[in-house]
């Protein structure tokens, strides 16, 4: 039985492992997909299904620092039953349904494990087919480390080991700002229209620079860096000229989109950027004299390519009005896109603390009161069950107990589908340990799960 006094391990400490659970299902799914890479021979026995284990290292992963590579040449693993299953919940399995491309958005407070969640959500729909990309637009990016491969370099980089093809591509807003910020002062201000042609926001600059950039930059409308790396991911979903490497089928190809955003205020802000942008569109439309508009004329017959990849060639012929007009929708498309219930949800991500709670319900509010469809509460790092636990522990457990009450007196989140996530002892860390906490996830609540040295 796990107890407290299971010394925490971390799989990169590569000892022979035990993994409790309810069935053998989660030693299975470590051991399927450290199978490729090993020899494995398996002897099963009542309760413990023991592997017997020769390092069998692909050259794909050398010099890599994965936990496979680290592995002694022969190691065993034993997997044992110490838990019966109390109830279903719905986990990640019900978010695999469908073929519809999907765009999934996770967010919550700073630490809670938002990362960590979309990163083994997007291996959990590449496991079972899904086509998938994982997108950061978190400045303080950390998908890379959580899948423990170079995924940095803002553009699609292949993530080694799911079954069907997962990319990744983490996108810095705060550079892109500062690129943009930095173009400004330069050239007499006439590098943030290419700047921002690249980023499919060309037209957006052209008002912009009428509205005293400057000023603007000091203080830019809540939520345009992240605005301008959303754009960037939309682009490289709907431009194939931006994507070098992948042929437009390809691209076309992802059915699942997880987007890991920055915390809290920082995905309040984008949610309401492109109805502020709507609105200065809007205004700016209404507003336009005819001197802006022959302005705005010239700068547009001299687009660049950019403009016209973003627009269409043959577009580029129409008047600046209209061209303005069709940027406002395409402002209200991504607005639309946060608010389709059929295509979209945020799901939020919480640990079980009064803080994490307590900033949770105020962001269930803000999106139903943003019309962002959510449905979906991952409860994160729920202490397990443990008929044994120390002082600390059970200290814990009934301050967590306090705090998952509260959840369900919660007048935003009690209409939640709840997901519990075990805390486990282990840093999840990798393809297989984001596919093994995607598999506790979807399986039941307070499950007796811990990985632990048996050395
Ligand atoms: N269920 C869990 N059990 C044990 N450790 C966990 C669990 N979930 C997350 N962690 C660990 O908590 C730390 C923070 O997780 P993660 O980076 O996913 O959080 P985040 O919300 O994305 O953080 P940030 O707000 O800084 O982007 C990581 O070290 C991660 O391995």
């Amino acid at each position: 039985m796990a107890s407290c006094s299971s010394s925490a391990t971390n799989l990169t400490s590569f000892k022979p492992m035990a993994i409790l659970g309810n069935n053998n299902r989660y030693a299975n799914s470590l051991a399927s997909h450290v199978a490729p890479f090993l020899k494995i021979k398996p002897s099963f026995s009542s309760s413990f299904l023991s592997l017997s284990v020769t390092r069998k290292t692909p050259r794909k992963f050398q010099g890599r620092d994965s936990f496979v590579l680290k592995m002694r040449n022969v190691i065993c693993l034993r997997v044992r039953s110490v838990a019966a299953p109390t109830e279903s919940v719905a986990g990640f399995d019900e978010m695999v349904a469908g073929t519809q491309r999907k765009y999934y958005m996770l967010g919550g407070k700073g630490g809670v494990g938002k990362t960590s969640c979309a990163a083994s959500l997007a291996v959990k729909f590449a496991n079972n087919g899904h086509p998938t990309l994982v997108v950061s637009t978190d400045p303080a990016h950390s998908l890379s480390d959580s899948f423990a491969q170079d995924l940095t370099g803002g553009t699609l980089v292949p993530v080694e080991g799911p079954f069907s093809p997962l990319f990744a591509l983490e996108i810095n807003p705060e550079k892109a700002r500062e690129e943009f910020r930095s173009a400004s002062q330069t050239n007499g201000g006439t590098g943030v229209k290419d700047f921002m042609d690249g980023m499919g926001l060309g037209l957006i600059a052209d008002q912009l620079g009428e509205l005293k950039l400057g000023e603007l930059l000091d203080t830019p409308p809540p939520g345009l860096d992240e605005a301008i790396a959303i754009s960037k991911a939309c682009l490289m979903l709907k431009l194939e000229s931006v994507i070098q490497f992948l042929e437009s089928q390809e691209y076309n190809m992802f059915t699942r989109i997880v987007f890991d955003t920055a915390p809290t205020g920082h995905t309040l802000r984008l949610l309401s950027l492109p109805d502020f942008l709507d609105a200065s569109i809007g205004k700016i439309l209404k507003e336009m004299d005819m001197l802006i508009c022959m302005k705005l004329k010239q700068k547009i017959s001299s687009a660049t390519s950019a403009i016209k990849s973003v627009f269409g060639q043959e577009d580029n012929r129409q008047d600046a009005a209209d061209k303005l007009e069709r940027l406002r929708e395409r402002m209200i498309k991504v607005r639309e896109l946060f608010r389709d219930t059929t295509s979209t949800e945020f799901v939020i991500v919480t640990i079980p603390t009064v803080m994490a709670i307590s900033e949770s319900s105020r962001l269930c509010a803000s999106l139903k009161k943003e019309s962002v469809p959510v449905k979906r509460l991952v409860v994160n790092q729920i202490l397990p069950q443990s008929a044994s636990d120390c002082k600390f522990c059970a200290m814990k457990r009934k301050d967590q107990t306090r705090a998952i009450s509260m959840i369900q007196d919660d007048p935003e989140l009690s209409s939640l589908t709840m997901i519990q996530a075990p805390l486990v002892d282990v840093e999840i860390r990798g393809v297989p340990a984001l596919q093994f906490l995607g598999d506790i996830v979807s399986a039941v609540p307070n499950v007796a799960i811990s990985l632990f040295s048996l050395a």
